[in-house]
């Protein structure tokens, strides 16, 4: 198999007055594990469905490779989709619910079926190949998804939350599958999820998504350690978006945040906070502060210390503290205006 790049430029779709999706452009390289992240509504089964030939753009060019596909069926673009009800025929065994895309299409019995194993085992599920779909656990039945998927050896796979109907431990297990298959057939995999903690395990490129346009795309760790916006910030999880004292908004990542005893007033890298409430996790403790000053932007921060640090230094709910931070640890956001600060709906009508 042979992965193909991906290209959407200035793709829009438009449902009457409804904006789904607003003219993104994104160039995923061939070859790539690319995860769509962001909250319900957001536009990322559109911007999928419209790479399968599922949905129409209403504007704008969708690429494979070096082809406009625009106009092409979805049987005609070298993709396949693998949905989140794992939709297996329950009236066919394992093999020939693989080897049904294929009998389709006109392949003859002895092909089909040596290609339906060659598949099922890729999956690493060649021991099924006569059960039936009931007779399967949910992660097994999303293996036979995925091999079906896999029959017509896409160069794009494209998984609309495939791993959201599996309990979580089957989750990371089946997330872990997926990952090695990827890198093993070196085809390109688009994969929609609203879990920040999926597609920061998974992708080489993660782009967030919001309001039907993207708010930032990169690798996970460039996406973690340097957030553009207030909003991506706080979907990836792990930050505090602050408007310190000197202007602008930040977020400092929860691990950077350093507390002290005693509440001193707010600078351009600290502020003073009750401690609200104290969670042992383990290999650290995480604390919710409330700041002292309500100008800052927020009414809750987070702080996570490593366990043994906070078994020297304990903090208890009531405590007055002292978080700062280093300058360096503070990521300015593009969105520079704290949302507080944005005039009331009312304020804007005359
Ligand atoms: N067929 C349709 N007709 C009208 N509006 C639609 C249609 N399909 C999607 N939408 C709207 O377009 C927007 C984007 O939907 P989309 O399904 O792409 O979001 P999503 O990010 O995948 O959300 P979810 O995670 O809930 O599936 C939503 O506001 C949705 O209501």
């Amino acid at each position: 198999m042979h992965g193909a790049s991906v290209e959407l430029i200035s793709v829009t779709k438009r449902y009457g007055a409804a904006l789904a999706v607003d003219s993104v452009s994104l160039r995923i390289p061939e070859g790539s594990y690319c995860c769509l992240l962001g909250p319900s509504g957001c536009g990322k089964t559109t911007t999928l469905r419209m790479i399968a030939g599922h949905e129409t753009a209403s504007d704008g060019s969708v690429l494979i490779g070096p082809r406009e596909v625009g106009h092409l069926p979805p049987a005609a673009r070298g993709t396949a989709m693998m949905f989140q009800s794992y939709a297996l025929f329950p009236h066919l065994n394992c093999l020939d619910n693989v080897a049904f895309g294929p009998r389709m299409r006109g392949v003859d019995k002895a092909a089909r079926q040596k290609k339906a194993r060659e598949m099922l085992a890729l999956v690493r599920m060649e021991g099924f190949a006569h059960r039936l779909p009931a007779q399967l656990s949910g992660g097994q039945q999303q293996r036979v998804a995925l091999a079906r998927a896999l029959v017509t050896e896409p160069s794009v796979l494209l998984l609309d939350e495939p791993l959201s109907a599996l309990d979580p431990f089957l989750r990371i297990q089946v997330r872990a599958e997926l990952k090695r298959l990827q890198a093993e057939l070196g085809i390109t995999f688009i994969h929609v999820t609203h879990s920040q903690e999926e597609a920061m395990a998974l992708s080489d490129l993660v782009v967030v998504m919001n309001g039907g346009r993207i708010e930032q795309a990169g690798t996970p760790r460039e996406v973690f350690s340097r957030p553009d916006t207030a909003f991506v910030a706080r979907f990836i999880g792990g930050h505090n978006v602050i408007a310190p004292r000197a202007g602008g908004m930040v977020a400092v990542r929860v691990d950077r945040m350093r507390l002290s005893p005693g509440a001193m007033p707010a600078t351009a890298a600290s502020l003073g906070a009750w401690v609200e409430t104290v969670e042992y996790q383990g290999s650290f403790v995480q604390l919710r502060l409330r700041p002292l000053d309500p100008a800052l932007g927020t009414t809750e921060l987070f702080a996570v210390i490593p366990d043994d640090a906070f078994a020297a230094r304990p903090f208890a709910v009531g405590d007055a503290v002292t978080a700062r931070w280093e300058a360096g640890d503070a990521h300015p956001l593009r969105d520079a205006q704290p949302p507080a600060a944005a005039p009331a709906l009312e304020e804007l009508t005359p």
